[in-house]
């Protein structure tokens, strides 16, 4: 036996991933594929050899074969959500003295009576979870999960798993993150996982309430306690989310006399309604998210060290979009999805070059920013694939030249950043490498990376 697979090795490892009706993938040690057989490409409708040297999740949905090469661990039958079906996949690391090397991949796909009716059964199953997830946020006020955040980037993954190390448990966490990261989808998520989740979630936009109805926001007040005030009185949000979370959002801007009165309430954990000398024992676990450096407010002495301490227990960094380019595919296409179903647009997919330059473009608004993108775009296309044209303006290749109001300099700085910011993410943020893919020397590109604050 062992004779006859030597002899015929290669008809044998031919047979195994061409012709069998399996899709086969194998990537190396940094999760570019390094092979895809043709039934693969054929489902995936992309050609092999653009596919080849890309990394997984650029072409497989939800792939986590990248994963796999760096946890080093085998992933059997896990369900996986491609090009509209749930498919069988078993991921399998490959080791050579030891070491990682690489992973392949197999995905189950024939679409046989038998499978079909599985994968309905399996859909209807899932709809009926997320029923009950529905439901269930209804009651307590958080409306997303985990499961609701998008991506599997090493970067995303990291800030994950995180979040669920430290869910369980009151200890204080804080958010950070440029605007349109996420944050408040993290936040939502702590409190499904933590033991407070039958219990409420309270968010308060401390950027969005006037200076001077902030207090009896967070606080409540009694009835007639001020002109104006309601007859019967205000619960606060501290009181509302009692036994839950209270999600501080912007907590950058929140005014210092405010401040103080949550510093004591968590101290205390006892309030006191506006006009009320009667104090009322609170439990609420802190959330807060901001974008802005809390450290740089409190040398500007417009945030209070002790409260910074008091909510800075557990610090969680979002990651923006440029950083992790991994998500950039499977978030809009995912985005795409949600807007087709729900305006009845039969928008299904985008053009590669669309993609190319998602990929490439630096997301300053980040998912929102996307989102936004995604949205215009399902609304101004003519057909069933968003082309570049569909893009808004500033994202259409002349605009730059357009824009009277850039100067010549401007013009060659905003490339420079964007090559630089490109290389350094092909590098994997190696410097020299970067240099190098840019034809530069190690200390001119130091200068510029300097310069320009890279
Ligand atoms: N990983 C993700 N998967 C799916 N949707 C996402 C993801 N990250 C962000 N979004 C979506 O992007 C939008 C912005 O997210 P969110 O409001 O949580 O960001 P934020 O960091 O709190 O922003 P801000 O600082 O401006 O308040 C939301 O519609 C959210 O649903």
């Amino acid at each position: 036996m062992l004779s006859t697979i030597t002899q015929n090795k290669e008809a044998i490892i031919e047979t195994v991933f061409e012709k069998s009706h399996f899709c086969f993938v194998a990537v190396d040690e940094n999760g570019i594929i390094t092979f895809l057989n043709d039934n693969y490409c054929r489902f995936l409708e992309v050609v092999r050899e653009e596919a080849i040297g890309k990394h997984v999740t650029e072409v497989i949905e939800n792939s986590r074969m990248h994963i796999v090469v760096k946890t080093g661990e085998e992933e059997i039958a896990d369900l996986q959500y491609i090009r509209g079906n749930h498919m069988i996949a078993n991921r399998i690391p490959v080791f050579s003295d030891g070491e990682v090397v690489g992973a392949v991949g197999t995905v189950l796909y024939r679409d046989t009576k038998e499978w079909m009716k599985m994968n309905t059964h399996i859909k209807n199953l899932l709809l009926e979870l997320e029923n009950y997830r529905k439901q269930l946020r209804k009651q307590t006020g958080a409306s997303y999960s985990l499961h609701d955040i998008v991506g599997s980037s090493v970067k995303l993954n990291e800030v994950k798993e995180k979040i669920i190390k430290t869910s369980s448990g009151d200890v204080s966490i804080l958010l950070i993150g440029e605007s349109g990261t996420g944050k408040e989808l993290f936040a939502h998520s702590i409190h499904q996982l933590s033991e407070r989740h039958n219990k409420p979630f309270v968010k308060v936009n401390c950027a969005a309430i006037p200076e001077h109805l902030l207090e009896s926001e967070l606080f409540g007040y009694e009835g007639g306690a001020f002109t104006g005030a309601k007859k019967e009185g205000k619960m606060g949000k501290f009181e509302m989310a009692d036994g839950g979370t209270l999600f501080l959002d912007e907590i950058a801007d929140m005014p210092l006399n405010a401040q103080v009165k949550i510093l004591r309430a968590l101290q205390e954990r006892e309030i006191e309604r506006i006009g009320s000398e009667e104090t009322r024992k609170i439990d609420v676990r802190i959330v807060a998210a901001t974008n802005q450096s809390l450290e740089k407010l409190i040398e500007q002495d417009r945030f209070r060290e002790d409260l910074y301490y008091r909510i800075n227990v557990v610090r969680i960094t979002i990651p923006p979009l440029r950083e992790r380019p991994e998500d950039i595919r499977v978030l809009a296409k995912y985005i795409l999805r949600n807007i087709s179903n729900r305006t009845g647009n039969r928008v299904i997919d985008f053009e590669q070059d669309v993609l190319d330059f998602f990929l490439h473009y630096d997301w300053p608004g980040n998912v929102r920013e996307l989102e936004n993108v995604v949205e215009s775009a399902v609304h101004l296309t003519n057909s069933e694939i968003i082309t570049r044209n569909d893009l808004p303006e500033h994202m259409q290749p002349e605009m730059v030249f357009k824009d009277h109001r850039n100067s010549l300099k401007d013009i060659l700085e905003k490339t420079e950043i964007k090559a630089i910011r490109a290389a350094l993410r092909q590098a994997g943020g190696d410097k020299v490498k970067a240099a190098k893919l840019l034809g530069i020397g190690k200390s001119s590109f130091y200068e510029k990376t300097k310069k320009y604050g890279i």
